[in-house]
């Protein structure tokens, strides 16, 4: 038995809509030690009825991931199981066709055809998909979804007499009614302007819930992950950097990429760490030693050379300099290079040690460029990542 089988019999597949298991994709004819790959040996897990992003910059991976679920790319080389059925192992070369797997993809484009009428759209599953239907109750079910989609009296127009938001929730209602395990979602909201993207992404989440459907979903916008996911699987280079609920990827972010990536981060380089006295971690830096209580997860840090200290803008406290009053311990001082006034908050740029560090504080400070100031990382908002 090879290890990729052991593996993927230690995990669970009856909770799980998707296990993958080391998964790896080259594009280029001979995959030999030297081949780049467009994925790179990566497990992970999409629990049934979940909303599970798979989240990254562009060209790290996401699409080659989906469509190999999809079964539309054949992996070079390991597993997927979709509800408790093998539909690809690279080692016994098993392939299910796409057509035979439990999905429905909606994609960027949407799939519209723009030949047919809303309601041929909509019911093109049940008339061609694995669960072929015929007769009336074809429509009253198309139609009744097209209700549920707020699409209720457009039955039949042609498709193309939609608006963007409008066919994006058509291809929706498509692919729920092939009565699909999973939901591929890629990028399906990039079309639509910001308001719109920020509405429908929502509607999005709630018919997934009511469906009850599983949804892997691909996107490069961090806001539309952290928005909503259940999970996110942060990818880069082919490969995943964390898989975790939203709010512990911005809060425990394991690397300097992800706390880059998911939101802002000010990421100080550290010459080297080592165990503080008191617990943390004590980070010598440019700006001096920094005391950071959060490490990331599972790892203990004795000694390291390297790595980063990473603080959120809105975790640095700020005042102004007092000369009758020293800095104390994970202060620094500095002076504000520029200040911009947001409504709610000032974001300033405060210069310390020749670093440029953000900080996103209350407005109405009188903290205008120029002025010297203390700032305080709090140790316990203050994380040493390794690399
Ligand atoms: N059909 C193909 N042939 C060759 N290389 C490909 C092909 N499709 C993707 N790639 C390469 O594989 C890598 C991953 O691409 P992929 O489309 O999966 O990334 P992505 O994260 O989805 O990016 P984006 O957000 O831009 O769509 C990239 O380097 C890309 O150039």
């Amino acid at each position: 038995m090879t290890e990729t089988m052991v593996e993927a019999m230690n995990r669970d597949t009856t909770t799980n809509s998707i296990v993958i298991t080391q998964l790896r994709k080259s594009y280029e004819k001979s995959a030999d030690a030297d081949a780049a790959y467009a994925v790179d040996n990566i497990s992970f897990d999409v629990p049934k009825g979940q909303f599970v992003t798979l989240l990254g910059p562009s060209g790290c991976g996401k699409t080659t991931t989906l469509r190999c679920v999809a079964g539309l790319e054949h992996a070079t080389e390991g597993r997927i199981e979709m509800g408790g059925e093998v539909v690809f192992d690279a080692a016994r070369k098993r392939h299910v066709r796409p057509e035979e797997r439990p999905i429905a993809m909606v994609p960027q484009s949407y799939g519209i055809w723009p030949h047919m009428k809303v309601i041929d759209n909509a019911a093109f599953p049940m008339r061609h998909g694995r669960n072929r239907r015929r007769g009336p109750e074809v429509r009253q079910r198309a139609l009744e979804m097209l209700e549920q989609v707020g699409l209720a009296g457009m039955a039949d127009r042609w498709a193309t007499q939609l608006s963007g938001g409008q066919q994006q929730r058509l291809a929706l209602a498509r692919a729920l009614l092939g009565d699909p395990e999973v939901l591929l979602l890629d990028e399906p909201l990039s079309n639509l302007d910001a308001k719109l993207r920020a509405k429908l992404r929502q509607e999005l989440r709630s018919f997934q819930e009511q469906f009850g459907v599983t949804a892997l979903y691909v996107t490069h916008d961090q806001a539309e992950a952290l928005a909503m996911s259940d999970t996110v699987i942060v990818m880069n280079k082919g490969r995943i950097e964390q898989i975790d609920r939203p709010e512990r990827l911005y809060d425990h972010p394991r690397s300097s990429f992800v706390a880059d990536f998911i939101g802002s981060a000010n990421l100080f380089p550290v010459r080297d760490a080592s165990a503080g006295t008191r617990g943390g971690v004590l980070a010598r830096t440019d700006l001096g030693p920094v005391l950071c209580s959060r490490t990331a997860p599972g790892e203990e840090v004795r000694h390291h050379n390297g790595g980063f200290v990473c603080v959120r803008p809105e975790d640095v406290g700020v005042r102004p300099a007092d000369a009758d009053a020293a800095p104390a311990d994970n202060e620094f001082t500095g002076v504000v290079e520029s200040a911009e006034f947001l409504g709610d908050r000032l974001e300033l740029v405060v210069r310390s040690a020749n670093l440029p560090i953000t900080v996103s504080t209350r407005a109405g400070q009188d903290l205008r460029p120029g002025r010297e100031v203390v700032l305080r990382l709090s140790p316990a908002a203050t994380s040493y990542l390794a690399n």
